[in-house]
């Protein structure tokens, strides 16, 4: 499998069941794509992130599915029924929407466990081999990732300020990296990101 990042803006999520799972997979999907949950029932949870619910038995007839991922960008089958998850995702590969099946014979794609900054994203996944896994990386690098935000606008800063006064791309480079290994710029992140500029522009400029 390939990780990509996809931008799924105003494009429409259907997520069939209405538990636990369909929950989760409706809180990774909202509020950037339009999520439609349909389920026999439907938890409160799901109610209240305030996606698109329809409390409705789906029967496994071709038809009636084909009707319910019409336009769909993405299609997730989260019910406890592995018949008709299956169901779902083979009318999902005749019509080429890409599917995952949370119970079931996999789909197409799977859902990684995701740690988000406000400049960056790492997606992290086993492949289905050990799901706790993700999770527990994605706490470890939680931890280790405080700052780096900071870090990214700084570089983003520094670099345009670099390409104007050195000229040598390999230089530019080398000097973007050294920043980013030197503990004082770190240590300046976490209190002041203007004495981390000051301080670079003097040890890296002059
Ligand atoms: C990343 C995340 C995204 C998401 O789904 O939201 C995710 N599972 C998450 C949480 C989670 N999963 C499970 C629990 C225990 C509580 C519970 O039962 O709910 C919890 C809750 C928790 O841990 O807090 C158990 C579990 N998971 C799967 C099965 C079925 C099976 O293995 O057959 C079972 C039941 C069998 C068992 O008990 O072992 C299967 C899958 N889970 C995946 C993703 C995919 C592959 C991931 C990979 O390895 O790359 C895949 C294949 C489905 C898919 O493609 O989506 C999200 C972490 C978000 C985060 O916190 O960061
Ligand atoms: N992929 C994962 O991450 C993962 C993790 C844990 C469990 N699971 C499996 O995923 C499935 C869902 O787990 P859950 O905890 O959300 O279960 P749940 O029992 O809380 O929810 C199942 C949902 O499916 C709906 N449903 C069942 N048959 C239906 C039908 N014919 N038409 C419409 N809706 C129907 C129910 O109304 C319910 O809302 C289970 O089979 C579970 O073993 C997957």
């Amino acid at each position: 499998m390939i990780p990509l990042i996809h931008d799924l803006s105003g494009k429409s999520v259907t997520i069939f069941g209405g538990g636990r799972v369909a929950f989760r997979k409706a809180s990774f999907f909202h509020p950037e794509a339009a999520v439609t949950v349909i389920g026999r029932s439907i938890d409160e949870e799901i109610i209240k992130l305030g996606v698109t619910c329809i409390t409705k038995e789906v029967c496994a007839g071709r038809e009636s599915i084909a009707d319910f991922i019409k336009g769909s960008a993405l299609v997730v089958a989260a019910t406890s029924d592995k018949k008709l998850n299956n169901v779902i995702g083979e009318v999902c590969r005749e019509r080429g929407i890409p599917f995952n099946n949370a119970d079931g014979d996999p789909g197409d794609i799977m859902i990684p466990s995701v740690v988000r900054g406000k400049n960056y994203m790492i997606a992290i996944s086993t492949e289905g081999k050990s799901p706790a896994i993700p999770r527990y990386i994605r706490h470890l690098l939680e931890k280790e990732c405080r700052g780096i935000d900071d870090m990214i606008e700084l570089q983003s800063e520094f670099r345009e300020t670099l390409k104007n006064e050195i000229p040598d791309q390999d230089e530019r480079n080398r000097i973007l990296r050294e920043i980013l290994e030197d503990e004082t710029v770190w240590g300046h992140l976490e209190t002041d990101k203007r004495a981390a500029v000051e301080y670079i522009t003097r040890k890296y400029l002059r």
